[in-house]
């Protein structure tokens, strides 16, 4: 199993380096004709509109597109997130190309600037009863977005209260209350819909692998109808220290 992980900018040593601890081996990808070597593709977290503009530069949105219509298995995390949803608010001026797909709306921006990321104990059910360990896990948000509207086919995996979210009452970003999602005031940080998985945050930070070995699973089964990996219950699944949210990858 080869997996591509798109190397324009941003965190992409950091998905490949869980992929290796998961014994998978994972390819950056600059150019399109790359893709068809992989079955399944990760866009890391980083700068969007920058990503955008290096993606524009090497001709890969359609290519992208295409790889996300053929119902291969793609995450987004964060910026990656961004550019699978088929809409955004929030953009700079100009706007950003998206690859699209994802049949949400996002808020580039919506918890604010750098100084407002934060890490949070995330409930993610859905993943533990697939992957087992802890019922939660530390979830970093870096200048992160937020899902602020969903389509039917979109299956929420994670939310969290917008209180909970620190500063994103006072973000600027928050247009209006009107603009969260309607259940109790909370705002949803990972969906899946199909083969498209999104998180608004970066479990690469993190030892907890689960979220990885979650994607993968979304890989084609082997021929006999195992698992392409084994399951991560025996990974140690404490947090490794501080997130690195500080890295320049983020600016
Ligand atoms: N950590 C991230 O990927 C930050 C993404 C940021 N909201 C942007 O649009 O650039």
């Amino acid at each position: 199993m080869v997996v591509g992980v798109l190397a324009l900018q941003g965190s992409f040593n950091e998905h490949i380096a869980v992929l290796k601890r998961l014994g998978v081996k994972g390819v950056q990808i600059r150019k399109p004709e790359q893709l068809q070597n992989v079955t399944s593709l990760i866009i890391p977290g980083g700068e969007s509109t920058t990503m955008a503009k290096l993606a524009e530069y090497h001709n890969l949105f359609p290519a992208l597109r295409e790889f996300v219509k053929m119902g291969n298995p793609v995450w987004g995390t964060c910026a990656g997130l961004i550019f699978l949803a088929n809409k955004a608010t929030g953009q700079k001026t100009g706007g950003q190309e998206l690859i699209g797909g994802l049949d949400c709306t996002v808020h580039r921006n919506f918890f604010g600037s750098q100084i407002q990321s934060f890490e949070t104990e995330l409930p993610i059910p859905e993943i533990a009863a697939k992957e087992g360990g802890p019922p939660s896990c530390r979830a970093v948000f870096i200048r992160a977005p937020a899902i602020i509207e969903v389509g039917p086919d979109v299956k929420v995996l994670a939310d969290i209260p917008v209180s909970s979210a620190e500063t994103a009452s006072s973000s600027p970003a928050i247009q209006s209350e009107e603009e969260l999602t309607k259940s109790e005031k909370k705002v949803i940080v990972a969906v899946k819909q199909g083969n498209l998985l999104a998180t608004a945050f970066h479990p690469e930070l993190t030892a907890d692998t689960r979220w990885h070995s979650y994607f993968l699973k979304m890989e084609p089964e082997t021929e006999d109808g195992t698992s392409a990996i084994a399951s991560t219950s025996s990974v140690d699944l404490t947090f490794t220290g501080r997130a690195m949210i500080d890295l320049p990858i983020f600016q």
